[in-house]
């Protein structure tokens, strides 16, 4: 049997759907940010939505997560139609993010931090929480072990008494994954991952994301603006400009395109920031 670890790219690229997004198209007022664009996650994948900036990366993100809604198009998760349904329905479903700025409560600990983001999926309602029942207390402590296993997976396993805002920044974006990890998602949206990371932090953030995909059963979709990891990881690669779709493929076919390497550099050759 192979495994996900020992599948080829291209195997993981040919993979059925775990998500598709049909024709989506956004508009706020006049202006086209992503124009008909389709695009699938196949089944335990990683795939990366590139492009210059204003390219409408973000917002096909935010479509695909809730937080905006299409103008046009649709969004299925799995089997399931989740077009502008709320970004918390959608988490529910299977998709967690974590997101270009790092949000996490600062004042709490790495652990608490976990298991807040884990909250929404603990069965005990209100009253459980007024009168402590053995139901309650035993998922206090299948959410300690659990967000404890994950902090151990994300390589911060002994900071998790430690405040949040007191890690470095690698370990922040660490808690975050271990944080969206905590919803049990089938697929997981990084948003600018190594933004701001030092080339050994983004070098171990690439060894990470090849161990996430090995260990955990999950498809991942990245925007990166570094483009070595960018190469390095993705099966397949989606590149965005001016709203449109312009090129798919994986890293070869894409580093080779010529209307990327225009998007890129612009027909003079004067650089455009990735
Ligand atoms: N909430 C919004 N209201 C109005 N315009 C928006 C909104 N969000 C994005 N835009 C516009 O949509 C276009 C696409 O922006 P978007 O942030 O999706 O690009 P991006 O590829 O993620 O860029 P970057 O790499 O700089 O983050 C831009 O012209 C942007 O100004």
């Amino acid at each position: 049997m192979t495994t996900a670890s020992q599948e080829t790219p291209r195997q993981a690229a040919d993979a059925p759907p775990k998500l598709h997004a049909d024709n989506i198209t956004v508009k706020f007022g006049g202006l086209v940010a992503v124009n008909d664009v389709s695009f699938t996650i196949p089944d335990r994948s990683v795939v990366s939505l590139i492009g210059p900036n204003g390219a409408g990366k973000t917002t096909f993100f935010n479509v695909l997560t809730g937080l905006y809604r299409t103008t046009s198009g649709r969004v299925v998760l799995g089997d399931k139609d989740i077009t502008n349904l709320v970004p918390h329905r959608i988490a529910g479903l299977g998709m967690a993010r974590t997101f270009q700025n790092i949000r996490l409560f600062g004042l709490m600990t790495a652990e608490e931090n976990v298991k807040v983001a884990m909250h929404s999926q603990l069965r005990s309602g209100p009253f459980h929480t007024v009168v402590r029942t053995r139901r309650q207390r035993r998922e206090e402590l299948q959410a300690r072990e659990f967000a404890r296993e994950l902090l151990d997976f994300v390589g911060i396993g002994k900071f998790a008494d430690e405040y949040a805002r007191s890690l470095s920044y690698g370990d922040q974006r660490r808690l975050e994954i271990a944080r969206a990890l905590a919803l049990r998602p089938s697929v997981l949206l990084l948003d600018e991952p190594t933004a701001g990371m030092n080339p050994q932090e983004s070098a171990r953030f690439t060894d990470f994301v090849h161990r996430l995909r090995a260990e955990k059963d999950l498809s991942v979709l990245l925007i990166e603006h570094d483009m070595s990891v960018v190469m390095q990881l993705s099966d397949r690669i989606t590149v965005l400009d001016r709203g449109e779709k312009i090129a798919e493929g994986g890293p070869d076919d894409i580093r080779n395109d010529e209307r990327v390497i225009e998007a890129y550099l612009g027909k003079s050759g004067r650089g455009k920031s990735a």
